[in-house]
């Protein structure tokens, strides 16, 4: 730590803890866990989103597995190149939408390997069961396929059927060489392909987007906390997005779920406390005829608005969550407006990373007077203003898809169910303690983000169990003593 502490770029850190991967992963990893606070945003949001960025300039040694176009046909042979055998999960991107960043092409691979990094260090799965893959297919990023140490194919982006072909070739190679229980993280992928793919494989295979899903769950658990702050239950409030495309829509869905489970109330009834703002404006009927199919079910009845501000002041809601990827749009105005609806304004700005995030913490919390309840999905520091210190929390999927993918391992399970995220998040908002409220804070801490992984996977292995979803029985007795005893720590054994 005292080395790494040396660099004062942040993207140096990152390079100097990629060394320290290749050389010595089980010091890696014990520095990783031993200060998880202080390097989550080196080898993670942000970090790796400017990593990403310049992954060509920086690279030295591949990580991961590349499957390009030109695999065709030999996906099946390439898996069989991986030096490990025994995989349990894979994180797949194929660079599409990178973060907030938009399209990296195959300099993704920063983000299947952070993902990874973070499944082993706060979930405990073994590292050498963990494979990061980019499908490479080209990329539309016109400033990478001029640059010389651009690392992909140097084509547009393949469509159409030639993309599907290949995704289900790699679907279809990786189910038959590591089994059903493996599990297939979709990362960053864009909006068209990223539900086509899931709805897909839902059915054959043990898949889960983390964009979509991840976030949903983690916003979720945020939300529940919430409540203990502003009172009422979720019903009572109305939400407002800005941003309709994974994240936007995939929270929204689960929020209505939970609403439905805890009022009885149809899914299309409780979707019409819920509404999104689109680059277009105001998600409503009459634009039904050209919306895409995802954004079709939040398309209520009310007049056409443009802006997000307009948005606010017609809708009133009580919670304001942004997941466009597109920087700085809650400017003071908007935060003005939920604070003048709201005593206590729940605003989440979720976009990565920080250059993307909606607006800062320090921002949220003047522009309303020390209401705000804040949490984003990159870090920030806290903030003090009129002599109270606020600790914006981190609604950021890192605290559900390491936990949730171990309770996947640890029952066996061979589908994600939908219950599976609502009980990811009730585990979540459980972990969040008064101590952490009283500081308006939403999420508990990292630092104690193993217990709260192995409580997550507890109560996901549960529920597949429930669900008869999982296939590893007897069924354990006490699901978080088993969880934390299969969780790989990095001990240095004592040989005398
Ligand atoms: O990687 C992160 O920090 C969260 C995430 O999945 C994204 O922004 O796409
Ligand atoms: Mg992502």
């Amino acid at each position: 730590m005292h080395n790494l502490r040396q660099y004062e770029v942040p993207l140096q850190r990152y390079m100097a803890m990629m060394d320290l991967q290749e050389r010595n992963e089980r010091l890696f990893y014990k520095l990783l866990i031993d200060n998880v606070e202080e390097l989550l945003p080196v080898v993670y949001t942000p970090t790796v989103g400017e990593a990403c960025q310049k992954y060509g300039s920086i690279f030295r040694r591949p990580q991961g597995l590349y499957i390009s176009l030109k695999e065709k046909g030999k996906i099946l042979e390439v898996l069989k190149n991986w030096p490990e055998r025994n995989i349990q999960v894979i994180v797949v991107t194929d660079g599409e939408r990178i973060l907030g960043l938009g399209d990296l092409g195959c300099q993704g691979m920063g983000i299947p390997v952070g993902k990874l990094s973070l499944y082993t260090a706060l979930g405990g799965l073994r590292p050498s069961a963990c494979l990061p893959v980019t499908i490479d297919v080209g990329t539309n990023n016109g400033k990478l396929l001029n640059d010389e140490f651009y690392i992909g194919l140097r084509q547009r982006r393949a469509t159409g059927q030639e993309y599907a072909e290949l995704l289900d070739e790699f679907m279809t190679a990786v189910k038959k060489n590591y089994g059903e229980k493996v599990i297939v993280q979709f990362e960053d992928f864009a909006n068209h392909n990223a539900f086509e793919l899931l709805a897909k494989y839902s059915p054959t295979h043990l898949v889960f987007n983390d964009d979509i899903q991840g976030t949903a769950s983690v916003v979720l658990a945020g939300l529940l906390a919430a409540l203990k702050l502003v009172g009422g239950t979720l019903a009572d409030h109305t939400f407002l997005f800005l941003g309709a495309g994974e994240a936007g829509t995939g929270i929204a869905e689960l929020i209505a779920l939970e609403i439905s489970k805890q009022t009885n109330a149809p899914l299309e009834e409780t979707r019409k406390k819920i509404w999104l703002v689109d680059s277009k404006g105001l998600i409503v009927s009459s634009r039904k005829g050209s919306l895409q199919h995802f954004k079709k079910p939040w398309a209520h009845d009310h007049e056409p608005i443009k802006g997000l501000l307009d948005a606010v002041k017609a809708i009133k809601p009580t919670v304001l969550i942004g997941s466009s990827g597109v920087g700085k749009t809650f400017t003071k105005e908007v935060v003005e407006a939920m604070a003048s609806i709201n005593e206590k304004p729940l605003i989440l700005a979720l976009s990565n990373p920080t250059s993307q995030s909606e607006c800062t913490a320090e921002e949220a919390y003047t522009w309303s007077e020390g209401r705000a309840i804040f949490a984003s999905g990159s870090p920030f520091d806290p903030v003090e203003y009129n002599s109270r210190v606020f600790v914006p929390g981190q609604a950021n999927n890192a605290y559900i898809f390491p936990g949730f993918g171990l309770g996947l391992v640890i029952s066996g399970a061979i589908r994600v169910h939908d219950d599976m995220l609502l009980a990811a998040s009730e585990a979540l908002a459980e972990q969040v303690k008064q101590e952490n409220l009283d500081k308006v804070l939403i999420y508990p801490p990292f630092s104690n983000i193993r217990k709260i992984s192995a409580n997550i996977a507890a109560k996901v292995a549960a529920k597949a169990y429930e669900l008869g979803l999982a296939s590893r029985l007897p069924r354990p007795k006490d699901l978080v003593k088993y969880a934390e005893s299969c969780m790989y720590s990095p001990l240095y054994r004592s040989y005398r």
